[in-house]
């Protein structure tokens, strides 16, 4: 479905993610990680954008059109509290953290900002082998713990963000660096992915 990155590529220039708070006009970190894929920055993320954006970060059609039909399906109306589903499952940046599902990793807060210890937290307790890295069988592990009982969705949603990370992004000896899981909260990840890609495009 898709394949290693190269990691030092993705390194460079990713990982401001403490940085953000929630304040008036200011992003939270929750809404840069989305406000990459509204495409024409307008607020408001529609599915063709999340394929877009898919695309420009080197996730393959099959992916990139089942992404965005489930991420949309799913949480479109969340975003839109209190408005009639739309047919066109539009995804609203600024309610992006009424979205949040169960069972996730605790390092977004309610409104959607970073939480830097459980950000550590991750790696102090998943990261046995290298320390800066996660296997695949400590991020299972991860997801494992992270399970609130009978919370199926948030089981689900939980597995597909992070089994996504990993395939696009885990190195060629299969570890997902601490460095790209910073990246992704912000968003930084996706830019820089997208920035790397662009020359080599014919
Ligand atoms: C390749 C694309 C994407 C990847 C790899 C990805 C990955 C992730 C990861 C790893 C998390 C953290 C989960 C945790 O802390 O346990 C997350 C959270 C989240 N993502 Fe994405 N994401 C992607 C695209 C999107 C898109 C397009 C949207 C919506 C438009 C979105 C909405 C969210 C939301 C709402 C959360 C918060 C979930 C929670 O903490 O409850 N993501 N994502
Ligand atoms: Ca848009």
């Amino acid at each position: 479905m898709a394949s290693s990155m190269p990691p030092e590529a993705l390194l460079e220039g990713v990982g401001d993610a403490g940085a953000a708070k929630h304040s008036g006009s200011e992003q939270s970190v929750l809404e840069k990680h989305v406000a990459f894929f509204d495409r024409n920055h307008d607020g408001v993320v529609y599915p063709w954008e999340t394929f877009e954006g898919f695309r420009a970060i080197g996730a393959g059609y099959l992916l990139s059109m089942t992404g965005a039909f489930l991420i949309h399906f799913a949480l479109s109306s969340k975003t839109r509290p209190e408005k009639y589903p739309s047919p066109f499952f539009p995804i609203e940046v600024k309610n992006i953290h009424l979205a949040k599902h169960g069972s996730d990793s605790g390092v977004y807060d309610s409104d959607g900002r970073f939480v830097s210890l459980k950000f550590e937290e991750i790696f102090r307790k998943f990261a046995r082998t290298h320390g800066n890295a996660l296997t695949s069988g400590e991020l299972m592990a991860m997801l494992k713990a992270n399970r609130e009982p009978q919370d199926y969705k948030g089981w689900i949603g939980s597995w597909t963000e992070w089994m996504t990370l990993y395939n696009l992004c885990k190195d060629n000896n299969g570890l997902l660096r601490k460095e790209i899981v910073k990246g992704v909260y912000d968003g930084s990840l996706f830019e820089r992915m997208e920035r790397d890609r662009k020359p080599h495009k014919k």
